[in-house]
């Protein structure tokens, strides 16, 4: 971000970075618990420490989509940055018109940040996806365009595991389809296919935060719960994991999905997994529309294999709340699943609690600006992890060096020649796949020689993107 013509008004940045008064501080030093646990040992936080800005924070303009919570814009507020702000996602032109210019954009599952919509955000230097799933990024294109990207790994889990538990009772006891009939003023007392839930076996796909989480409610609940994953992982209370997926399909009177989208996870459950489950058992998907092949599922539920299902994500989600918004055309499935018997569907809300919410926009926010202004990198999904302790207070004419290159060898040579005219104080550098990222500050550097690092950095035929903090 620090061209040429922004090294000529340094001076008054000098000033700016060693004013501690602003909230710079005050971010950095207050994540949440998660965040603070994942940082590494060799960063200060309790030291004050020299806020790191080499703009005018005003300069920054951070575009929010997907009514993102109110405490990631105070967070960037209390920085001074410029805020835009829109609760729903925005259409694909629209989105490539707005993202030209920002220098970060928060999302949430909805925005597609693809290759063709990344090429346009010139000025990018970071995106937060403000929520677990990152699917909806082109990961390795951004990391190729030195753009880090930032998620929240399990500050809504609590909540996805507490409606799926709801949901369970809800299937079982055919609440759904009970509610619809009274608010049409239809009295229907029946026990036929209602069950308690304790005793029986709730099969969980993917053992990961939420798989864990809601194995342990479900045992509170006095259900049995088998678990498959890819990978072996240690089993909560009298959980057990089991080898195969049919062997869980088998055994299981709720089957619960709790895997990311990937490849491998396209229609997990389609027509023959449906075929290997229990008669008259439940199957429940909160994890991505990709993951259940819903016309498969339509068919299970339509010949009585399957007892009913609870539904929170779909291939096509609407981009904003409305009525008429989940139809045909969406998902041409859409008439033939709402029309049979106990079928839950929610807006893709297994998150939406304020306190997932609110712990969301902390964390994502806090780990944007942190990036924004000391070029921190840990906790990114696509980027090699780095981070240097802050500068001490009492240092001036420091510069802090954040270069993104290729990463290929000789790179720290041609680097190292360039800062070896100067004093280093410390580096770290890290590499992931094809991109590799050095933080180095430098101690003792008046103008010309800040000018003089970014000319020579700048024309290193592995460069990426360079940013100079002072
Ligand atoms: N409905 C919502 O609002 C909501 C909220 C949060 C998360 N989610 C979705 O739920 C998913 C799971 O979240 P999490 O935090 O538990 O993720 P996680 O990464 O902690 O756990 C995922 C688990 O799935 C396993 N897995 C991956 N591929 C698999 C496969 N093919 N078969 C079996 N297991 C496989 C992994 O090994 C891992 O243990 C997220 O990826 C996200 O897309 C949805
Ligand atoms: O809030 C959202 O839009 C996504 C919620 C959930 O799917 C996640 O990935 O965290």
């Amino acid at each position: 971000m620090a061209s040429p013509q922004q090294i000529n008004s340094l001076q008054n940045s000098f000033q700016r970075a060693v004013n501690l008064s602003g909230s710079p501080g005050q971010v950095s030093t207050s994540p949440t618990q998660s965040f603070m646990s994942s940082i590494p040992r060799r960063m200060s936080v309790s030291k004050q420490t020299k806020a790191l800005k080499p703009f005018s924070t005003g300069d920054i303009k951070i575009l929010l989509l997907e009514n993102v919570n109110q405490t990631a814009v105070e967070i960037f507020n209390g920085q001074g940055y410029q805020v835009e702000y829109y609760k729903a996602s925005l259409p694909e032109d629209e989105l490539i018109e707005k993202i030209r210019d920002v220098h970060a954009i928060g999302i949430r599952s909805k925005t597609k940040l693809s290759e063709r919509v990344l090429k346009h955000a010139k000025s990018l230097v970071v995106i937060g996806c403000f929520c677990i799933g990152t699917n909806q990024v082109d990961l390795d294109f951004a990391a190729k365009m030195g753009v880090a990207v930032f998620n929240s790994p399990f500050s809504n889990s609590r909540s996805v595991a507490e409606l799926v538990i709801a949901e369970i009772v809800t299937l079982a006891r055919q609440l759904g389809d009970r509610s619809i009939e009274m608010h049409t003023g239809t009295w229907n007392k029946v026990s036929n296919k209602c069950w308690e839930v304790r005793g029986k076996t709730l099969g969980i796909i993917g053992y990961g935060h939420i798989g864990a989480q809601l194995s342990v409610l479900a045992e509170a609940f006095g259900m049995h719960v088998l678990y498959y994953d890819v990978v072996t992982i240690m089993a909560l209370g009298t959980a057990k994991q089991v080898s195969t997926l049919d062997e869980l399909l088998g055994k299981s009177d709720f089957v619960t999905c709790h895997v990311p989208a990937t490849a491998e996870t396209k229609n997990l459950l389609s027509a023959p997994q449906f075929a290997a489950m229990k008669d008259g058992s439940y199957v429940i998907n909160a994890s991505r529309g990709t993951v259940i092949d819903i016309p498969a599922l339509v068919q299970a539920i339509k010949v009585g294999k399957i007892a009913g299902t609870a539904l929170d994500v779909y291939p096509h989600e609407p981009a904003k709340n409305g009525a008429g918004a989940f139809n045909d055309d969406l998902n041409d499935w859409v008439s033939e699943l709402t029309s049979l018997p106990n079928v839950i569907l929610t807006p893709h809300i297994g998150g939406s609690t304020e306190e997932a919410q609110s712990a969301i926009g902390i964390e994502v926010a806090t780990g944007l600006t942190k990036y924004i202004n000391e070029g921190c990198s840990v906790g990114s999904v696509n980027f090699p992890e780095v981070s240097l302790r802050g500068l001490d207070l009492d240092q001036e004419n420091v510069v802090r060096v954040l270069y993104i290159h290729h990463n290929v060898p000789g790179v720290l040579r041609t680097v190292n020649n360039i800062l070896s005219n100067h004093n280093i104080e410390k580096q770290f550098s890290d590499s992931q796949g094809d991109i590799a990222y050095l933080m180095a500050d430098i101690s003792s550097v008046d103008q010309s020689g800040i000018k003089e690092i970014y000319d020579q950095l700048n024309a290193t035929e592995y460069k990426i993107s360079i940013r100079l903090l002072y």
